[in-house]
């Protein structure tokens, strides 16, 4: 019997009731989840003990052999899940389980919307751990010694899952967890021998820890009948209780590795694909690294948990080691198993250790495979793409070395298909390139649709050449680190001289110095009627339907990333833009048999317009519009 001291009531964080309440209503028809999230748990407690005690065997207090334990009580309505791990003092429960303290919740909350379907998949994302207890349990009960701690310090942590818990001092002897569900009379189902076998087998069989449930035997007499009073309870282990990435691969089933993707990862989708290799040699490891079919909701958040679980030599060294793969990378989830680092590594050990280096060299080349391996399949490579495909492509910035494997994965927007879906390869561009043709077209604006209907793209679409259309706000970056493919280099069509290579013919070419040359007066009455707002005039050939478009510099910032530095409170220099016109369009002929005052409208006017359809903004746009008026009703 326990005797509980010190009891205080105390409130869930805002955050912790938000959620609570969500996920008890999203997350009902998935609701068995609640024992693989307990034996997770408990499993990663044995994983922490273990570590802790390779300085301080003590800790073990004379009790090694780390298990899980599963019961039920049918009278009662209870099922108990108990761990001999690492356990919790007073601060640490109080903390773990009154709180959320990873940083972008709130904001995931609000994402919320109150809609089963919807929150159960942001819930999917965000993890859901021990909380999922109140799924099934009107009442949980925690009991909890952190191990070497005193017998005393026992804490005893109740909650009905209705915005308080209360935690109180109790005398403990075991070290570790135990969680007592108290059952909802519609989860009784629960308290049942098979469904919990059922249940650890399903999710459960690839942890290393045994989980055990008690099977009760009866001594039979020489006739084979029980005898009475005999009963003894013997601890039976239900699951496989091997760590699977240890086994070799021609034993694991597909559904195996699924289920041990969902313990590591804390997601409960399938991975769309994963790649379990042995190394031995000069690195000694082993990785099993998979790709998630969905985002985790902080992927994009700069503290954002990401890397693989490292252990050494199958001894749990930590979570989120995120040293072994490149940041752009981040998405995918897995184990490492290796030799080559000591038991003792840190994290700040591991920034300094060349063999790390090393593995996370190795890694990103089978992580790059993998999905190479994952593009065979038109469909699932679509389904990452779409999920990570903006991940992807901070690669070839940060990974110099590998940014011809990093282009072959990547999937774009194009002219050829006109639509926003990104799903042309660069190989699918080079091959359907026009003869002549030297390189690769593309535009990046702000939105898919700005980049579509940029005036930039008439000459293209005229000659029937295509550009890929880019509109994510990494894709500038991205195009400022990515020089070449295949042999071509690349081009953006909004910045410096237009240069089509031999798909434009020396007589078209002729012409169009001929039109330039007729054209130089009007092109310097242009720039003299815009001063500095413009730094050069000229006459292109761009255009086949727009009157004008604004053009940087060739080894200028392109609007768009000017945008987002802007945005992100950065000065820049000002950068004036160069004005094409259309020689051919009729408000050019118009402008060209104007004078005075009116030209000089005209002429803002044009600019404007073409600031406007490159999807920039006016510094003066009632001006723009005043003008615009009186040449409407003049
Ligand atoms: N059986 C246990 N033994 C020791 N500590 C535990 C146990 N169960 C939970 N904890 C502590 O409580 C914390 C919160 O647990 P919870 O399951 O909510 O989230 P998590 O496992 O960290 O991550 P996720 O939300 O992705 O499942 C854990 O990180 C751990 O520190």
């Amino acid at each position: 019997m326990t005797t509980a001291t010190h009891e205080e009531t105390l409130g869930f964080q805002t955050e912790v009731k938000q959620l609570l309440n969500l996920m008890i209503h999203s997350l009902y028809s998935n609701r068995e989840i609640f024992l693989r999230e307990l034996i997770s748990n408990g499993a990663d407690a044995c994983d922490k003990l273990r570590y802790a005690a390779l300085d301080n065997d003590a800790l073990y207090e004379n009790d090694s052999k780390l298990r899980i334990e599963i019961e039920h009580d049918r009278d009662a309505n209870t099922v108990t899940v108990r761990d001999n791990g690492i356990g919790m003092n007073r601060d640490d429960v109080i903390s773990n389980l009154g709180t959320i303290a990873r940083s972008g919740t709130a904001e995931f909350l609000q994402q919320l919307s109150g809609e089963q379907q919807k929150d159960a998949n942001l819930i999917g994302q965000f993890g859901v751990g021990f909380y999922s207890s109140f799924i099934v349990a009107d009442e949980v009960t925690v009991r909890t010694r952190k191990a070497g701690s005193d017998h005393a310090e026992g804490i005893e942590w109740r909650s009905k899952g209705e915005g308080e818990f209360t935690v109180a001092q109790i005398e403990r002897e075991a070290h570790g967890t135990e969680i007592i569900l108290h059952l909802k009379e519609d989860a009784r189902e629960f308290a049942d021998d098979y469904r919990l076998q059922g249940l650890v087998r399903k999710y459960s069989d690839h942890i290393e820890v045994p989980v055990r449930m008690p099977k009760l035997e009866t001594a039979k007499d020489d006739e084979g009948n029980p005898i009475e009073g005999s009963e003894v309870v013997t601890w039976e282990t239900v699951n496989e209780a091997t760590a699977l990435w240890v086994r070799p691969k021609s034993d694991i089933s597909d559904d195996e590795y699924k289920a041990f993707y969902k313990h590591v990862a804390h997601d409960f989708t399938d991975p769309l694909t994963w790649s379990h290799n042995k190394v031995e040699g000069k690195l000694e490891y082993t990785s099993l690294l998979y790709v998630p079919s969905r985002a985790p909701f902080d992927l994009y958040e700069r503290d954002g948990a990401r890397g693989v679980k490292l252990y050494v030599q199958r001894v749990f060294i930590m979570d989120d080691a995120e040293q072994f793969l490149p940041l752009y990378l981040r998405f995918i989830k897995g184990v490492l198993d290796t030799r080559d680092l000591s038991l003792n590594v840190s994290r700040e050990l591991l920034q300094q250790d060349p063999k790390v280096d090393k593995i996370k060299g190795a890694l990103t080349k089978r992580g790059l495979d993998m999905l190479k391996k994952l593009a065979k399949d038109k469909e699932q490579y679509q389904t990452f793409w779409n999920t990570f495909g903006s991940v992807l492509k901070e690669g070839p910035g940060e990974d110099a070395a590998n940014r011809e494997k990093i282009a072959e994965l990547l999937r774009f927007a194009t002219t050829h298909t006109d639509t926003a879906i990104q799903n042309q390869s660069l190989a699918d561009y080079v091959e359907r390139m026009k003869e002549g043709q030297q390189k690769i077209y593309y535009i990046v604006a702000d939105s898919f649709n700005a980049a579509k209907s940029s005036p930039h793209l008439e000459i293209f679409r005229k000659k029937g050449i295509e550009v890929l259309l880019l509109s994510d706000r990494v894709d500038e970056w991205l195009m400022n680190h990515l020089t070449d493919f295949d042999g071509k280099s690349f081009a953006d069509v909004a910045k410096g001289e237009l240069d089509l290579g031999d798909v434009e013919d020396e007589e078209e070419k002729k012409a169009q110095e001929e039109t330039a040359k007729s054209k130089e007066e009007l092109v310097k009455q242009v720039k003299e009627a815009l001063g500095a707002s413009v730094q050069e005039v000229k006459v292109t050939n761009r255009l086949t339907d727009s009157p004008a478009c604004v053009v940087l510099p060739e080894h200028e910032m392109g609007f768009q990333m000017r945008r987002i530095m802007e945005a992100a409170g950065q000065t820049l220099p000002e950068v004036k833009p160069i004005l094409e016109l259309n020689p051919s369009h009729p408000l050019v002929a118009r402008l060209e048999s104007t004078e005075g005052e009116r030209f000089t409208e005209l002429a803002h006017i044009l600019l404007d317009q073409a600031i406007i359809a490159e999807g920039g903004h006016l510094d003066d746009p009632a001006t723009y519009v005043k003008r615009l008026n009186s040449l409407l009703t003049a």
